[in-house]
């Protein structure tokens, strides 16, 4: 079952009078289990359209469903809160605090509920290769991709199927931002989460199941899985 869907969605904004178009009439449906990479020039709207479908921003004009529900109908904050989480390219951790307490305090601004909370920040800190030693350092000691590490770890407490992230892996060298494109790719294949990356970076694009790029206000989207799978039958 389609887990979001963008049917016929328009955005613009306003300026002197004159209206700029960003996004004109996009539908697309995203799946769980599925890696996509949201590319094109800058200003082409790749940042609006992740706003759009983490209910940070609302559509001019059309709709968005979340599990066949409408998310204006579900509620902007409680869709927030409940169904996506977000993961910032600048890690958006809290500096003076320890791993660990982070993303305690991720579950807590959640308001999920769990028995030990530590026990299971914990848990989801060795799910994504971060020690009990490391969760226990200040996160500004831990280098750029263990801070990207804990604010996945932070993201994936709230368990939401849905993970959104803006340029995750644009402040990281290039062997990290393999590391974790590749941490995001096991997400969505091994746990089923609908994981939706914008970037920049052709490499992470071409590791993505499919492709959505955007221009001129229009999308296209590309399918890696069968572009892949059909150069191997060749
Ligand atoms: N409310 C607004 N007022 C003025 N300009 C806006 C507004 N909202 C969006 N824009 C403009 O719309 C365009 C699309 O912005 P957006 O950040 O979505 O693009 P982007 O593809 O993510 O760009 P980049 O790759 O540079 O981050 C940009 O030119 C931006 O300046």
């Amino acid at each position: 079952m389609t887990l979001l869907e963008l049917n016929n969605v328009s955005y613009w904004y306003k300026h002197e009078n004159k209206r700029h178009d960003i996004l004109k009439k996009i539908n697309i449906s995203f799946e769980r289990g599925m890696f996509y990479t949201i590319v094109g020039p800058s200003g082409s709207g790749k940042t609006t359209f992740l706003a759009l479908a983490s209910a940070l921003d609302v559509p001019k004009e059309g709709s968005i469903f979340y599990e066949g529900k409408e998310i204006k109908k579900i509620g902007l904050t409680k869709f927030r809160s409940k169904y996506v989480s977000i993961v910032f390219q600048s890690y958006n951790l809290l500096p003076y605090m320890t791993a660990l307490q982070n993303v305690i305090t991720g579950i807590e601004i959640k308001g999920t509920k769990h028995k030990n909370k530590k026990e299971f920040a914990l848990q989801m800190l060795e799910r994504v290769g971060i020690s009990s030693e490391q969760a226990r350092q200040k996160v500004l000691t831990l280098s750029g991709g263990q801070q990207q590490r804990v604010s996945i770890a932070r993201a994936l407490c709230s368990d939401t199927d849905l993970i959104v992230a803006d340029e995750p892996t644009g402040n990281l060298d290039e062997n990290t931002a393999q590391e974790i494109v590749d941490l995001l790719q096991s997400l969505a294949h091994n746990e089923g989460k609908c994981i939706i990356v914008v970037t920049h970076d052709q490499t992470i694009a071409s590791k993505s199941d499919k492709i959505v790029k955007l221009s001129k206000g229009n999308l296209t989207l590309t399918d890696n899985m069968t572009d892949n799978l059909s150069l191997a039958g060749k």
